[in-house]
């Protein structure tokens, strides 16, 4: 027996879902649903030509001779022979759209696999092939053309597959350099380790990433095809004996003195084509590449989801007990919620009460997805975009800093300072330590530079950095995690605040480090009369630094487990 066919249905529903859930997204941004609506009424104008266009392309009417827009039986006039101007757009529609997939396809073949193979591979194939993409995109496109007309004739679907191989490099440039980050992530490695063939993993994961990008290039390339193809008709490079946009646009151009109104038509329908897909490109990236959490729900959506949490709030939530005269920051009734992407919320942080009082280190504990980082986050004022804080307050000397975005402004830093759980990734590998210690130190505090450094450097000393001088000169990834660790603590320390939040700050040291690293925040905690928030899964750290002091009211989603 084996599971194996089970999951190859649920893969798919979930794929279908992704589309649907993408075109649900698409439509409902009144911007996507317009070009959506638009380029689908060019692609039925393309289809439905040969049956519904009023003549066909060349037939001439000689009494219509330059009539012009909303002449009887010429709804967008007729050109100096007498041709339909409507007719030979619809007829030439097919030959334009045709024009723009030769572009598409001929750029995607080229530059997509080379652009992967460049960007996994790397080393001299990534060389040549960028050798290439630099020449190719130095050609000057139409000359080209021009010259390939003199060898070739009218065949536009050789100019625009020419067309696509110089456009080919953007591609190769987009996909070859999101490739190299993500050959650098650990699934790859998993998944060589697993025992994939490259092919699989560049198909499975790494053409996956790329796909977004992918897809809002191609609105992009496909607007220039489309203009392209305009350019090649008008400079009279198109078949004569075939409609099409561009071929249409310039008859009438030529006619202009004549039949001026005759060119609106083609020039507004290429006009707006074009539009169409350079818009449907930005609201493609805006729906494809919105931060995984969602999008940030309106002001007015907001108030609408406070308004109904709190109409959904049992009477004895709002009833919270008064913060005690020594408490540093207190929090009440703290509810936190994300929109569930079907129109409602879901509530992770169920109304949280807590203290914690001057030199008193208090553990936030409980199971991962229990809202720990929430209320950390959210005493710093730095909770995702998307969240939505349907109640309760934040306390700092008795003002609401949840209220007020200027006071948790000047809190943040002064007054409450954050130690993370990554220390590597919260320094900026640009710059040295001392530069960001310094400029974090300035940014809160009036002081000079060399007070600053002076300052810094006592306090590196004390927070355990051997040969502080040294240390402050160090990039990043030239000291240790551990250093890196009470870098952050020092740079955290150092404006003096009255509160410290601590998310998980020993989690990504080794075991000797993290005890060293306790026993820094305790001593901090005893000589400057910290306050301190701890969020952490271990409850031996708990055990340890927080004495029996932990948190008994952090109520979160998963249930949390408050010791
Ligand atoms: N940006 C977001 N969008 C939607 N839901 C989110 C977002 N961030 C967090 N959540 C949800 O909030 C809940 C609490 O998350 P939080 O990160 O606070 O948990 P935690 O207790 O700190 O977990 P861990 O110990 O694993 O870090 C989780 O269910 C999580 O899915």
């Amino acid at each position: 027996m084996t599971t194996t066919p089970a999951l190859v249905p649920a893969a798919e529903n979930r794929s279908a879902a992704a589309v649907r859930s993408l075109l649900r997204r698409m439509l409902t941004d009144p911007l996507g649903a317009c070009c959506l609506a638009f380029l689908l009424f060019v692609i039925f104008l393309g289809l439905s030509g040969p049956w519904l266009a009023p003549t066909g392309p060349n037939v001439t009417d000689l009494g219509a001779v330059n009539a012009r827009p909303f002449t009887s039986g010429h709804l967008l006039g007729a050109d100096a022979t007498g041709r339909d101007i409507l007719s030979r757009l619809m007829w030439g529609t097919r030959q334009t759209l045709l024009a723009c997939l030769v572009v598409l396809v001929v750029s995607v073949a080229f530059g997509v696999p080379s652009g992967l193979a460049a960007g996994f591979y790397r080393g001299r194939f990534e060389a040549v092939a960028n050798w290439f993409s630099d020449v190719v995109m130095s050609m000057p496109g139409i000359v080209l053309l021009i010259a390939l007309y003199t060898r070739t004739g009218p065949d536009i679907v050789t100019a625009m597959a020419v067309f696509g191989v110089l456009v080919a490099p953007t591609y190769f440039r987009l996909v070859r350099s999101i490739a190299v980050g993500v050959r650098n992530e650990l699934y790859i490695d998993a998944a060589k380790v697993v025992g994939l063939s490259d092919l699989r993993i560049v198909a499975r994961h790494v053409l996956w990433a790329v796909r977004a990008p992918i897809i809002i290039q191609s609105s992009f390339i496909l607007a220039a095809g489309i203009g392209i193809e305009a350019g090649v008709g008008f400079l009279g490079l198109g078949d004569p004996s075939r409609p099409a946009w561009g071929s249409v646009l310039q008859e009438s151009f030529n006619n202009i003195y004549d039949n001026r109104p005759g060119v609106a038509g083609p020039a507004i329908l290429i006009s707006l084509t074009i539009l169409s897909l350079v818009l449907l490109g930005n609201v493609l990236r805006d729906v494809l590449q919105a931060p995984a959490g969602g999008k940030a729900p309106s002001a007015r959506r907001r108030r609408e989801l406070i308004r109904r949490a709190r109409a959904a709030a049992q009477p004895d939530d709002e009833q919270r007990p008064a913060p005690p005269a020594d408490a540093v920051v207190s929090i009440r009734g703290l509810r936190i919620g994300y929109p569930d992407g079907g129109g409602g919320l879901r509530e992770v942080v169920h109304g949280v009460d807590l203290d914690v009082r001057r030199g008193e280190i208090h553990g936030l504990v409980g199971e991962s997805g229990s809202g720990k980082s929430q209320i950390a986050f959210s005493t710093l004022g730095i909770l995702p975009r998307e969240a939505v804080i349907l109640g309760g307050s934040v306390l700092l000397d008795g003002q609401d800093l949840l209220a007020s975005e200027k006071l948790m402004r000047h809190a943040r830093g002064r007054r409450i300072a954050y130690i993370p759980q990554e220390p590597m990734a919260n320094l900026d590998p640009s710059f040295t330590v001392g530069a960001q210690l310094t400029h974090g130190l300035r940014a809160v505090k009036k002081t000079t530079r060399r007070d600053a450094e002076k300052e810094l450097l006592g306090l590196l000393s004390r927070v355990g950095i051997k040969d502080p001088e040294h240390v402050f000169r160090l990039y990043p990834h030239e000291i240790s995690g551990g250093m890196a660790q009470r870098v952050l603590i020092c740079g955290a320390v150092a404006s003096g605040p009255d509160l410290i939040v601590a998310d998980e700050p020993t989690t990504a040291l080794d075991v000797t480090v993290q005890a060293e690293v306790l026993e820094l925040l305790r001593e901090l905690r005893d000589e400057r009369g910290l306050a301190m928030i701890l969020v952490t899964h271990n409850l031996g750290v708990v055990a340890d630094i927080c004495g029996c002091r932990t948190s008994s009211s952090a109520t979160a989603d998963a249930g949390a487990a408050p010791l």
